[in-house]
Order: C-alpha cells, then sequence, then structure tokens
C-alpha cells in the first residue's frame, strides 16, 4: 500500500516484530520484500506501531488479516484473533471509516463482526466493515499483491465499494469483482479448495500410476495441454501443506457442516486424505530404499520450508516425514537455504546440516522434500562425493532421472517407474 503512495501504519501486538520492522527488517523471509519495506519507511510513508489508539486515529481504512488457524483438535478455523481486533479497534473509532476484512474466514463471519463493529464504534453506523479475500502466494508476495489476477469487495454499502475502489485504483486494470459478503467469504474458501483438489487428483493419479508402473511426469504433461485442465498446479509430490490449503479445506468442511451442507464437501476429506497418504508413501519409499528399516541408517532431508522461496514450515510436507522417519528410528539431517531457524524451533529433536552436502554427508538414503532451485542444481557426482549409498527419492519430481541414473544413483520418486 505504501509503494503505490499510501500513508500507511502497521499494527502488531508482537512487540519484537514491531521493532524489527521499524529497523527496516523483515520478520519473515519473503523475496522483493525487504526493499519494499526499506524503500518506503525511508520515504516516510510507512510507520509501525503497537498502539490502537494510534492506528484508529490514523487510519481512514483499516485492513485486518490477522491469522486464522485450525482450532487445536478440531477442523473449525479459531476466527478469535479477528474478534480481538475488533474488540480493540471499534473503541477507538470516532469518526467515518472503512474497516476491510482479508483474513480467511468461515463464511457468515463478516456479518457477525460487521454487527460487532457497529455495536462498540463510538461512531456507530459511521463505521462500515468489507471483505476483501487475499489470493497472494507466499514467495510471491510481492508480484501478487501488485499484479492480482482479480479483486473481491464483499460490500454492503456502495460507499463501501467506492472506497475500495479509490485504494485499488494505482493497480491500474485488474478484474473486480464486487459481492455480498458471504459470496467473497466464499470464494476464498472455494478457490483454496480448488488448488487443493487439483494437487490431490494429480497424486491421486500418481498413486494409481505406481500400482500401474506409469509415470505421472508424462501424464500430467499430456493433460496440461488441455487448455481445459491447464498444467498450473499439476506436479504431483509430497502434496500440499503450508498456514493456508490444509485448515482451508478443514474449515470449510467444518463450516459447511454447521450449515447443514456438510454432505457438499466430502469430497474434500477425499482431497485431505490423499495428501496425507504421501507422506506416508514418501517414508515408506525411503525405508525401502535404507533395506527395511530405519534403525542404523543416515537420512538427509533437502527441504524444511512447506515450499520453496519461503521460511515457512506450518504444516510442512517435508518436516513431516523428516521427524516421522526419525521417530522411527532414522538419524536424520535437515538442510533448508532459510527455513532451518524456525525448523530447529519446532523440532529440536532433528540434527541440521550447514548446506545440502553438510546434510547429505555419510547418508544412507537422500530426500528431496522442497523443490529449492539449489537442491534441483545439485551436480550427482558432487552429492554422490559425500554420501555413503547413491540412493535418493525425489519427493517432488524435480530431477531429471536420467541424469541421476547415470551418475550411478538408485533414483525413485512418487508415482513414477
Ligand atoms: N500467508 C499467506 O500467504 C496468506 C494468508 N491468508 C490469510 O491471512 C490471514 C493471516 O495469515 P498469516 O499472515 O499467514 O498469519 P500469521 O499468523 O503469520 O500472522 C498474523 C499476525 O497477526 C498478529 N496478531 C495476532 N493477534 C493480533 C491482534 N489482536 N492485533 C494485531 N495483530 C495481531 C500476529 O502477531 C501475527 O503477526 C489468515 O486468515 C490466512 O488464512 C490469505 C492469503 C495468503
Ligand atoms: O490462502 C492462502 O494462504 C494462499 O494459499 C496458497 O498459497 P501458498 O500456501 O503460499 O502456496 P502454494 O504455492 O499454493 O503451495 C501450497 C502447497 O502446495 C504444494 N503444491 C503446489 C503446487 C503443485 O502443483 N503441487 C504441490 O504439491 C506446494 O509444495 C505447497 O506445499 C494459494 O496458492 C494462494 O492463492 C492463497 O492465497
Amino acid at each position: 500500500m505504501a509503494e503505490l503512495g499510501f500513508e500507511v501504519m502497521g499494527l502488531d501486538i508482537d512487540e519484537a516484530k514491531i521493532e524489527r520492522l521499524r529497523r527496516g527488517e523483515l520478520p519473515i523471509h519473503e523475496p522483493g520484500l525487504g526493499e519494499v519495506l526499506r524503500r518506503n519507511l525511508d520515504a516516510g510513508r510507512l510507520r509501525f506501531t503497537t498502539s490502537y489508539e494510534e492506528a484508529a486515529a490514523f487510519g481512514d481504512v483499516h485492513f485486518v488479516c490477522v491469522g486464522t488457524p485450525q482450532k487445536k483438535g478440531e477442523n473449525a478455523a479459531d476466527v478469535s484473533y479477528l474478534d480481538a481486533v475488533v474488540e480493540s479497534l471499534a473503541p477507538h473509532l470516532d469518526r467515518e471509516c472503512l474497516v476491510v476484512g482479508k483474513s480467511t474466514v468461515p463464511v457468515g463471519t463478516a456479518q457477525r463482526l460487521a454487527d460487532k463493529l457497529v455495536r462498540l464504534a463510538p461512531a456507530g453506523a459511521q463505521v462500515e466493515l468489507a471483505w476483501n479475500p487475499e489470493f497472494l502466494r507466499e514467495g510471491f508476495a510481492v508480484h501478487d499483491t501488485l499484479h492480482p489476477d482479480r479483486i473481491v469487495l464483499g460490500v454492503a454499502s456502495e460507499k463501501a465499494e467506492k472506497v475500495l475502489r479509490e485504494v485499488y485504483e494505482p493497480l491500474g486494470d485488474v478484474p473486480i469483482i464486487v459481492t455480498d459478503y458471504p459470496t467473497a467469504e466464499l470464494v476464498k474458501s472455494a478457490a483454496n479448495a480448488f488448488l487443493a483438489t487439483k494437487i490431490s487428483f494429480i497424486n491421486a493419479m500418481a498413486e494409481v500410476c505406481e500400482a500401474a508402473h506409469a509415470d505421472v511426469k508424462l501424464l500430467s504433461t499430456a493433460l496440461s495441454y488441455d487448455e481445459r485442465i491447464g498444467g498450473r498446479f499439476l506436479n504431483a509430490g509430497l502434496g500440499f501443506g503450508g498456514g493456508c490449503l490444509p485448515k482451508d479445506i478443514r474449515a470449510f468442511m467444518a463450516r459447511a457442516g454447521e450449515l447443514g451442507a456438510d454432505q457438499a464437501l466430502t469430497f474434500l476429506r477425499e482431497v485431505d486424505e490423499i495428501n496425507m497418504r504421501r507422506r506416508a508413501r514418501m517414508v515408506d519409499l525411503a525405508r525401502e530404499l535404507a533395506g527395511g528399516s530405519f534403525h542404523g541408517c543416515t537420512v538427509g532431508v533437502l527441504g524444511a520450508a512447506f515450499k520453496p522461496n519461503s521460511d515457512d514450515i506450518r504444516d510442512s510436507p517435508a518436516l513431516d516425514v523428516a521427524v516421522t522417519i526419525g521417530r522411527q528410528g532414522g538419524r536424520v539431517t535437515v538442510y533448508d537455504p532459510v527455513a532451518l531457524d524456525n525448523a530447529r524451533k519446532a523440532h529440536p529433536q532433528l540434527s541440521y546440516g550447514t548446506s545440502a552436502l553438510d546434510a547429505a554427508r555419510g547418508a544412507h538414503v537422500v530426500l528431496l522434500l522442497t523443490e529449492w532451485q539449489e537442491f534441483i542444481e545439485l551436480d550427482p557426482e558432487v552429492l554422490g562425493s559425500v554420501v555413503s549409498d547413491r540412493k535418493i527419492v525425489d519427493g517432488r519430481n524435480a530431477l531429471d532421472p536420467e541424469v541421476w541414473r547415470a551418475a550411478g544413483w538408485h533414483y525413485r520418486a512418487l508415482g513414477r517407474p
């Protein structure tokens, strides 16, 4: 928003995070965002606070993008952080303004928060709520924010629509879809459900390919030429993780159940199960290469983040596999270019290497679990010179099997003969 020329104040209750941001340091790894942060701090368009009073006095438009994680032991989303924001912000809102929800929420949340906002704000109905779901991908956050595919505005009045059109005007010619609250909330749940389904579809095909000795990589390439199907999000492998797709499909099922529409989304349970089965299959393949047991076996794991170009380890398939193998007796050493600090905090029982070669040193089996470019570019001869056995499982179908086999590696992958 500052990059677009607006005066921006960022608020978080995490004081350490705010301190770092004030110093121009990113608390997460996100390509390109550090430069944008520092440029706009220097230009004086961007500042940070932990004070709701200050934020309320400052803003004409308040974007709310706190977390909506999965509740412990349940599928449903925990929306209490959003309630906390409304309860902290609203009492300070004594003039006309727009509060805009961006978090991913169960349908019905926006209307409930809109009512609460008007009830708690001194300015009453002069304070309005809009819902404007976020579609960016981690690792591409800056690009996706400045060049969105579309903008969805869930609004209750023409005034709110006008304000948000003005806000997004500097982005140029982007399709804008104006809806009511529930449709806007559902667009987001539907988009992530579709993406998760596409990944699990190709991973289901990978399971069949494994049984039939066929090649899912060639199969997906052949499918991708059909423009109705398309090739994006059709990479078979270890499946989806992260802080969004897994929890969002579960929250969507839970909400549909509350609305009496649970039958409509039972297929998402399959999508979730297919996804989790890939992790189990990966562990089985690794154990097979280890000779039937992990005891006495050293396993080098390449990747800890849930995807490349991110240090996010929330529900990371790579770490899930690493932890499971460790629990089954394997000596696991993990390396990731940026997610090691987060991984170490979450799983101190694992060992961590200082490089890909360090993690693979002495390994009986190497597992490629997050497709960082530097792993794709590894020289099979160089890696081969540090391992005990030249055995690798490519969990992301990212390597060229012929090149690795030619270098004497026993190469295995998910969904390929
Ligand atoms: N991470 C992503 O790429 C995307 C996330 N989303 C959605 O956006 C929302 C946020 O996701 P993330 O950024 O990943 O979550 P996150 O958990 O990384 O960040 C949330 C931030 O909110 C702060 N916070 C918590 N309570 C607060 C309060 N009362 N007042 C002020 N700040 C508070 C936390 O300290 C934290 O810094 C979720 O609903 C998610 O589903 C949507 C699209 C993309
Ligand atoms: O709601 C959200 O938070 C976001 O969730 C996803 O974005 P993100 O989680 O950052 O990452 P993706 O690129 O979607 O990847 C998700 C997972 O799927 C896996 N994946 C992706 C694509 C594919 O073909 N195969 C596959 O296994 C990735 O490895 C990763 O673990 C969506 O792509 C965003 O549009 C959405 O805004």
